[in-house]
Formats: C-alpha cells, sequence, structure tokens
C-alpha cells in the first residue's frame, strides 16, 4: 500500500528527513513514535504529497504522492497535527464544504461519526474547545470511507472516554481493511491499535518493531502477597532473584511466558498479586539503547 522510499529533505536549518525507508502493507495499523522535533509531521506532508522530497520517492498504491497528489488524496483521509479551519464556519458548515470537495452525496456516515464522538457540530469552530476542534478534524478524516488514513497525533486534546471511543473507531476500520499510519506520543495508542511501530530520531528512522513482540519483551513485576511470613520466605528462599518486600510479600519479575510463574506460586497459599507492567517506552528505548551499544 504505502511505500517510503529513502526519503531525504534538509531544510536550510539543517533539520529534515535522512534516508527514511518504510512501507505498511494493506491492512496494516503502522505506528510513528518519535519526540518532538523527530521527524514525524515531515514524513506525514510528503506522504500526503504537500512536500517535494529532495530525493527518494513516497508511492501509494504505486502512485507517486508528490506527483499524483489528487489521485492518492481521493482514496486518503488525513487528519493534520495542526488544522486550520477557514474563519467563519461551524463544525458542520466545515464537514459540508469537505464533502463537496470530495463530491460527497450520502451525509449519513457523517451523522453517524458525530453521534460516536458526542458533540454539537453546529458549534462555531472559533468558539471550539481543542477536543472539539479534534473531533471535527477526526469526522473529515473518516467520513468518506477511505481505504487509507492518515493521523498526526490524533488523540491530543480527547479526554480518557472519548480516546477510547476513537480506539475502537480505529479498530473497526481496521478490521474492514483499512490501512492507516498514525503518529503518536501515546504508547498506550500504539499498542492497542498498532501491528508495527517505527520510532524516528532526528530524521532518521532507528528500529521498526512488530508491536506483539515488543509485548513479548515486556518484563512484568508481580508482587505476591502470602498467607503468613513463612510461606514467603520459604518463596523468597528458593530463589535468589526474587525480593522481599517486607511482611508476606515477594516481588518477582517475569518475562515471556507465565507458565513456570503459576504453576509454582499453586502449592502456596496466596492472598495477593499486584501486577506491574514495564510500559512499551521502555521497552523500545531499551531496544533502540541495546542498538545503539552495538552499532
Ligand atoms: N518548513 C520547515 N522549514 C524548516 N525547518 C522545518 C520545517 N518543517 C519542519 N522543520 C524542522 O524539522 C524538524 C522536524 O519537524 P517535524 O514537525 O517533522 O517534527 P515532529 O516529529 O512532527 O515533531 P512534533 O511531535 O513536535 O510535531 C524540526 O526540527 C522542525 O523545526
Amino acid at each position: 500500500m504505502l511505500n517510503v522510499q529513502h526519503l531525504t529533505k534538509r531544510f536550510s536549518n539543517g533539520r529534515g528527513l535522512h534516508d527514511v525507508t518504510f512501507s505498511i502493507p494493506q491492512g496494516e495499523v503502522f505506528g510513528f513514535l518519535g519526540p518532538n522535533g523527530a521527524g514525524k509531521s515531515t514524513t506525514i506532508r510528503h506522504v500526503m504529497g504537500f512536500m517535494q522530497p529532495d530525493s527518494g520517492h513516497v508511492l501509494l498504491n504505486g502512485l507517486d504522492c508528490w506527483k499524483q497528489q489528487g489521485q492518492v488524496q481521493r482514496f486518503t483521509g488525513y487528519l493534520p497535527g495542526e488544522i486550520a479551519f477557514p474563519e467563519g464556519m461551524t463544525g458542520l458548515s466545515f464537514l459540508g464544504f469537505m464533502a463537496e470537495l470530495r463530491g460527497m452525496a450520502d451525509s449519513s456516515r457523517r451523522d453517524e461519526l458525530i453521534m460516536r464522538l458526542q458533540f454539537d457540530a453546529r458549534t462555531p469552530i472559533r468558539k471550539m474547545s481543542k477536543g472539539m476542534k479534534q473531533k471535527v478534524g477526526i469526522v473529515a478524516a473518516f467520513m468518506h470511507r477511505p481505504s487509507f488514513i492518515v493521523l498526526d497525533e490524533p488523540t491530543s486534546g480527547l479526554d480518557p472516554l472519548m480516546q477510547r471511543i476513537f480506539i475502537d473507531l480505529v479498530l473497526e476500520e481496521k478490521a474492514r481493511g483499512t490501512t492507516f499510519l498514525l503518529s503518536s506520543h501515546s504508547f498506550a495508542e500504539i499498542e492497542r491499535t498498532c501491528d508495527r511501530a517505527a520510532i524516528i530520531k532526528d530524521g532518521r528512522i532507528v528500529a521498526v518493531n512488530d508491536i506483539h513482540e515488543l509485548q513479548s519483551m515486556q518484563r512484568k513485576l508481580f508482587d505476591v502477597t502470602f498467607a503468613d511470613g513463612t510461606e514467603a520466605a520459604a518463596y523468597a528462599a528458593r530463589h535468589g532473584d526474587r525480593e522481599l518486600r517486607g511482611g508476606h510479600t515477594v516481588r518477582i519479575a517475569v518475562q515471556g511466558s507465565y507458565d513456570d510463574f503459576v504453576r509454582e506460586l499453586s502449592a502456596y497459599r496466596v492472598r495477593n498479586v499486584d501486577v506491574f507492567a514495564q510500559n512499551l517506552e521502555d521497552i523500545f528505548m531499551n531496544y533502540y539503547h541495546h542498538r545503539e551499544a552495538r552499532a
């Protein structure tokens, strides 16, 4: 579906993109992660055909995103990082304007999305909160049922409930075969929606990983509370690497398979188990630092 090949762009301040290469097969949700200024939006602007590469190219279904911008945009949905709305419009008049540009006759999907996102689209945009404007942008990106959707920091400004509704929307579209490129600072959002993710830093891709592979690299810490101190001490003593937390609680780190851990605990009287997961960001960063150390 999307093919970004050796994409290079140099701004006059020396920043930009250097040899960015990745591809997204049809039906995949691909995450794009990176700190501020890493080059996420610049890459996305090339994908949308708003910028001409210095070298390399971006192809969507074989079409050149710069040279065949009009054709590419017909089947693409786009939510920019910051939306510039025309003056004096309500949410509804803006969406009507976008529908007209796209030659859409049926507004049922637009109305369904407005209902799902629970906002009054008749509000003048200048009176809208950041979150409400974001919802208008999401409707505009999804309403024509595009087969490829580019989302630049989609949940910024949305409260946790709306973030959930949005994630469900992405997963539903994914189930219909829609392909996504989703840039985010939120690892939870990437973890819940994406199949693979790339990390970009200083204009270069530093890693592309399968999300499930990253999840299996995730270490979990369990605080197990035993019925009494004797059992806790016995359990801790059997395993030099397990930490007695005081009282009747032992902390255990488990990575990969939980089978041995569960089997062994079944021989004890367990009163409580608390679990703490290493987050995806830490795993990514560990991975990234290991690669750097090896290089
Ligand atoms: N038109 C431009 N002219 C000069 N420099 C630019 C231009 N556009 C972007 N840059 C610079 O290129 C770098 C990458 O910017 P970009 O907006 O792609 O980052 P980002 O990863 O999207 O970050 P953020 O999360 O902050 O949006 C930044 O240092 C930015 O200042």
